[in-house]
């Protein structure tokens, strides 16, 4: 469809750019049966896609064929198409004013407003309420007016509030991403946490003091990766537009040392960056069930409510920690309602599914599934790589990409490891006045590289050829026998095979129920390609020593 890259442009700059690059434009194109059809890649990003983008898709495409759009999204996989550099112009009907184009029953302007009501109805101020239709568009020339302006002209027109609204209730899962089940109410009120510039006031007291953030826990210092991508998205969002129905509360979950504490801490020092007069509090939940307790030993109760009531922002780490504790779980009910109802963002981190937390009273575990609920995957190798160059630079320490590798390599359960094994490695670079090299961190390391040595499984070996490949587990697991896949397989089942004691068959089985002889031909065909194809001997003898060290 040839809009579709215009249409891809007028989105781009329309929508903020973590809703664009995280939903639009993975998006691909097709033709089924003379339809054209936007691809989702799966049922999560179809779901959250329709809810939430559909109508505004369908707005840009009108806005630039000037017909109805004739759309279809589906779930499927079609061509990737790249974005316009330069907006389409466009001629007639929308230029010249045409009384039955301006009727608000036009389907594509309706469309369009009421995609834009929608997607920006936070965004509004109570003044910008107006009753009656749209108005009818200035008679300019209009030529020449970008699609993207079609969608801004349409945006800048406000909405008639709806009270009392209740929007997206469908429950979708995938990928970690649970969509809400059960929407807040969404009142007409202005977004309360940003202000513009000119607003902010000098904070009274210490940064710290009032907000108990880290200051050095900032989206600045987080590495992205695969592992927090969608986390980090959405965390930006909510920096830029905190109080949003679709993201309040947004949940956070993952395993220890994955990057919660750090990215939750980022979304407040960014909201009290823009306005250090945002009231932001930090917590971690035990801290929060010990203050309670305190609270009302010393009778201050009502004033730590207050405090609490008035925030514009809370962050509570850990939450699991206030399950089975029922006066802690009680107030904390009231205190998410008050602050959810007043439309101020509450961000928590847990280590499991609102779902799957036990002792935590229903309502809550419910509540907490409201907004956005986003799981934080383990680091990949890329990623821990990039963590160990960043942490390298922020300390000012040389280390050789090699050498990150390396480490990134072996130390795989998470950052907080991972942090610790780059602490000694760089403690033995300055000791030693040494950039870090591959000696070096394997000096510092050993302890830890003996462990990983004694504890090398097959399922390790398989990781790490299929990250040497940038492919994933599944593909060396599954039944693709293409050379791109099947040769990095056969690397990885000769390796295990010279690196691990384990038997042909349990090694087949562990490469996806695959018989003994396979593995045997594996190993054969490594061996013998090894003498002639250089560029692969070299890979195995880099991937054994890797693996061995
Ligand atoms: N993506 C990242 N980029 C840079 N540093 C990171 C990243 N993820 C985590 N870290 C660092 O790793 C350390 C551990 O992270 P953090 O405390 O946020 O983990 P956590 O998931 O909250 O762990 P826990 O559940 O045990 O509290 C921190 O020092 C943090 O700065």
């Amino acid at each position: 469809m040839a809009v579709w890259p215009h249409a891809l442009l007028a989105l781009r700059d329309t929508l903020s750019s973590q809703q664009y690059q995280m939903w639009i434009a993975p998006l691909t194109i097709g033709n089924e049966n003379n339809t054209w059809t936007v691809y989702a890649k799966n049922n999560f990003v179809f779901g959250f896609v329709k809810s939430h983008f559909w109508q505004h898709i369908e707005a840009s495409v009108a806005a630039l064929t000037q017909d109805s759009p004739g759309l279809q999204l589906k779930i499927g996989q079609g061509e990737s198409v790249a974005i316009a550099s330069a907006p389409l112009m466009t001629t007639a009907p929308i230029a010249t004013p045409q009384p039955q184009k301006t009727s608000p029953k036009t389907p594509a302007k309706v469309n369009a407003k009421a995609a834009t009501d929608d997607l920006f109805a936070d965004d509004l101020l109570p003044d910008d309420v107006i009753d009656g239709p749209m108005p009818t568009p200035a008679p300019t020339s209009g030529r020449g007016m970008s699609a993207k302006d079609i969608i801004q002209r349409n945006l800048e027109r406000p909405r008639k509030p709806r009270a009392n609204e209740v929007s997206g209730s469908t429950s979708l899962s995938n990928a970690g991403i649970i969509l809400p089940t059960q929407a807040p109410i969404v009142t007409p009120s202005a977004p309360s946490i940003i202000k513009s510039a000119s607003d902010h006031m000098p904070a009274i007291g210490s940064h710290a003091e009032q907000t108990r953030l880290n200051s050095s826990y900032t989206f600045e210092t987080l590495v992205q990766g695969k592992g927090n991508r969608m986390a980090y998205a959405g965390a930006q969002t909510i920096a830029e537009n905190p109080g949003s129905s679709m993201y309040n509360p947004y949940f956070i979950y993952g395993s220890t040392g994955y990057g919660k504490t750090h990215l939750i801490q980022a979304i407040g020092n960014r909201i009290y960056q823009r306005n250090p007069r945002a009231k932001i509090r930090y917590i971690h939940a035990e801290t929060y069930v010990r203050d309670i307790m305190k609270a009302f030993r010393s009778s201050s109760f009502d004033e730590f409510k207050k405090h609490y009531h008035s925030l514009d922002l809370l962050l509570i780490d850990d939450v699991q920690f206030i399950s089975g504790k029922d006066r802690t779980m009680e107030e904390f009910f009231y205190l998410f309602n008050h602050l959810l109802d007043g439309k101020k963002q509450v961000v928590m981190t847990c280590d499991t599914l609102p779902a799957n937390i036990k002792n935590m009273d229903d309502r809550l575990k419910s509540r907490f599934s409201w907004g956005l609920t986003v799981e934080l995957e383990p680091p990949e190798l890329e990623m821990r790589v990039a963590i160990l160059q960043k942490k390298a630079e922020m300390a000012n320490v040389q280390m050789q990409e090699k050498a990150a590798f390396f480490i990134a390599q072996h130390i795989r359960s998470n950052v907080r490891e991972l942090e610790g094994a780059f602490k000694r490695v760089a403690a033995h670079s300055l000791f030693q006045h040494k950039p870090i090299d591959i000696a070096l961190a394997t000096e510092a390391l050993q302890d830890i590289l003996v462990e990983a040595q004694r504890q090398l499984t097959v399922e390790h070996i398989m990781k790490t050829v299929a990250d040497f490949y940038q492919l994933k587990i599944a593909d060396l697991v599954g039944k693709k026998r293409s050379r791109p896949i099947a040769r990095p397989r056969q690397m990885a089942m000769a390796l295990a095979k010279d690196l691990t004691q384990q038997s042909l068959p349990s090694i087949g089985n562990v490469f996806g129920g695959r018989d003994h002889t396979t593995v045997m031909h594996a190993h054969k065909t490594i061996h013998d390609l090894k003498h002639g194809d250089a560029k692969l001997a070299q890979d195995y003898d880099y991937l054994s020593a890797m693996l061995q060290k």
